[in-house]
Order: structure tokens, then C-alpha cells, then sequence
């Protein structure tokens, strides 16, 4: 009987052990899939493992024992080279959801995002180029040191100032905190990955960042005016209220519970736009479509030319 047991134990603890391995692979997959980078260091490490495997095969064991050496600081090496994924999936993991750490209030932070949006909207207009990272519960103190110190609240005037062609600061980002501006002209690591061409070194930073932090950016085309945000290494282009919506999706906290009287409201609510006639019905459809994304970019697809929603 306790044979049987210790069989059983045996077996669950196999599969559990090929199955925590198979995750590990897959996670290492996911971390480093379609970057060009990683699959030049691969190339580079199978090279090595097939001639490691003809030194020892032909007997040349100085060559082998050199080829050791290779091996042993390689892995050093693809910690060094890995470094800002590495740190990334690292402070993920360590990561406290997506709890909003700052204490403003609803209005507080509808009034911060209606000035980051009037500000992106202006620069749109005027094609001045921008790029705005919005800290969520990772901290981004790294980053902000890389920059111009500031604590100022945000305001549409000072983020169009900033970001003025020929200014001191308007080179690098902006990163916010709360809705105080911490700094601006800060470095971000780009990322390594293939980026249709038509995005250059502010994309490449926005989409650094956002790979190995949860921070918004939000990045100003200097070249065509295009609003586009970065969010979990994933870049989309939105229409002014598109991104208006998104951000106060994503920002305002939710409401805790609704009470009686609200739930009464939102029922008339439902019930008197359920009989709303057709034409309103498509006037609500064109609205909807003013939110939506103009273009994701799918970093998964081969021929890099973006889709288009
Ligand atoms: N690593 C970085 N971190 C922060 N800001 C950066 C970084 N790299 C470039 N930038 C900013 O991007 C500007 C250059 O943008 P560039 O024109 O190359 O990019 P782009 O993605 O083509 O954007 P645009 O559509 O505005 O031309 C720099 O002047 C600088 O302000």
C-alpha cells in the first residue's frame, strides 16, 4: 500500500517537474520571442555548442576546455545582455497589481488627465513631438534621475512648454507621478525589438519602457502629428478621445459600491437607451468610433507593417 503511495507521490512530483519546467521555457519564450537580438545570441550559442560537440568528438581537449570557458561566461554574458528583460519580468513578478499607489481624488485625477489629453491634442495640431509616461504601481525613480528633476502639477501649458522644439528639456520624457510632473527629459532604455520602420527613436523609448514597467506613454508624432500610446510593449494610435477614454478607464479608481439611488438611475438609464430610436442609435455608433483605436501594432507579425483596426 505505501509503495503504491510513494508511486503515486513519485509521479505527481515528475509531472509537476516537467510541467514547472515547461512554463519556465515558455516564459523565457514569451520574454525574448520575435526580438532579433535574441536570435542572433541563440544562433551564436548553438555555433558554440556544435563545436564544443566535434572537440570533444575529434578529441581535442585543450580546444574543448577553451570552449568551456565560452560557455561558462556566456551565461554572464546573456544575464548582461538580457539585463532590462531580466529586471523587468523580476519587478513583475515582485509587482503589487495594478493597486493606484497615489492618493488623488476622481476629480483631481479627471482634471490631470483632461490637461495631459489638451496638451496631446495642441502638439498634435502643431506636430511637436512628445512623449509622456504615466507611473502606475511600479516606481519609476530610476528613470525619473535620468532626467531634469520637476515637481510641478500638471498642466497642458507647462507639458506644450516642455516639449517646445529648441527648449532645453524637450529632448526625452516626461514622466508624471500622481499629477505632479517629475521630471522631464528623461532617458528611456529602447526597446530591442523590430519596429515597422516608420517608427523611430521616441516610439523605440516609449515601447522600451512600457516592456519592463507598467507606465502609460503616450507618444506625440513630431513627423505626423499621430497620438499613439504604449502600454505592456504594445503600441496603439488613438484618436484624442480614444485616448481621453483610455485614460480614464484606466486611471480613475474604481467605485467602490454603487448605492441604492445610483443603481436605480443606471437602471432608468439602461432602460430608456434600450428604446432609443435607430438614428440615435447609429449617432451613438459614430461617437463609439471616435474611441476606438486608429492602428495597433502587431510586433508579432512578420511583415511588420502594423494592422490596422
Ligand atoms: N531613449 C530615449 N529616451 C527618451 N527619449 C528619446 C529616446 N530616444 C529618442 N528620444 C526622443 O525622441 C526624439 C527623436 O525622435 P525620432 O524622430 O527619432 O523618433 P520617431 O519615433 O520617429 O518620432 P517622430 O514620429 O516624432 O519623428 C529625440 O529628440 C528625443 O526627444
Amino acid at each position: 500500500m505505501s509503495a503504491a503511495i510513494d508511486d503515486i507521490t513519485l509521479i505527481i512530483r515528475l509531472i509537476l517537474d516537467i510541467l514547472a519546467v515547461w512554463a519556465l521555457i515558455y516564459l523565457a519564450l514569451r520574454l525574448f520571442r520575435n526580438n532579433s537580438r535574441t536570435v542572433q545570441i541563440l544562433k551564436g550559442i548553438l555555433v558554440i555548442l556544435v563545436i564544443k560537440g566535434l572537440s570533444v568528438i575529434l578529441g581535442l581537449n585543450a580546444f574543448s576546455h577553451i570552449m568551456d570557458i565560452f560557455l561558462q561566461w556566456g551565461v554572464l554574458a546573456l544575464i548582461i545582455v538580457f539585463q532590462p528583460e531580466i529586471r523587468g519580468m523580476l519587478e513583475r513578478l515582485g509587482k503589487t497589481s495594478a493597486i493606484h499607489l497615489t492618493n488623488l481624488t476622481t476629480e483631481e485625477t479627471i482634471s490631470m488627465i483632461n490637461e495631459i489629453v489638451d496638451a496631446c491634442e495642441q502638439m498634435s495640431k502643431s506636430k511637436t513631438g512628445a512623449l509622456i509616461t504615466i507611473q502606475q504601481a511600479q516606481e519609476l525613480t530610476d528613470y525619473i534621475n535620468t532626467g531634469i528633476r520637476m515637481d510641478s502639477v500638471v498642466s497642458s501649458e507647462l507639458l506644450g512648454t516642455i516639449f517646445q522644439y529648441g527648449t532645453p528639456m524637450h529632448d526625452g520624457a516626461v514622466i508624471i507621478q500622481g499629477n505632479k510632473i517629475a521630471c522631464a527629459a528623461a532617458y528611456f532604455p529602447p526597446t530591442s525589438r523590430d519596429l515597422p520602420s516608420k517608427y523611430g527613436a521616441r516610439h523605440r523609448a516609449a515601447v522600451g519602457i512600457s516592456e519592463i514597467t507598467d507606465s502609460i506613454t503616450i507618444i506625440v508624432s513630431e513627423e505626423t502629428g499621430a497620438i499613439s500610446l504604449a502600454v505592456n510593449g504594445q503600441l496603439t494610435q488613438y484618436p484624442v478621445e480614444g485616448l481621453r477614454r483610455y485614460l480614464m478607464n484606466v486611471l480613475i479608481p474604481k467605485e467602490p459600491e454603487i448605492s441604492d439611488s445610483q443603481l436605480i438611475r443606471r437602471t432608468a438609464h439602461s432602460l430608456i437607451t434600450r428604446n432609443k430610436t435607430g438614428s440615435e442609435k447609429e449617432k451613438r455608433k459614430k461617437v463609439d468610433e471616435r474611441i476606438q483605436p486608429i492602428e495597433i501594432v502587431d510586433f508579432y507579425n512578420t511583415d511588420h507593417g502594423g494592422k490596422s483596426k
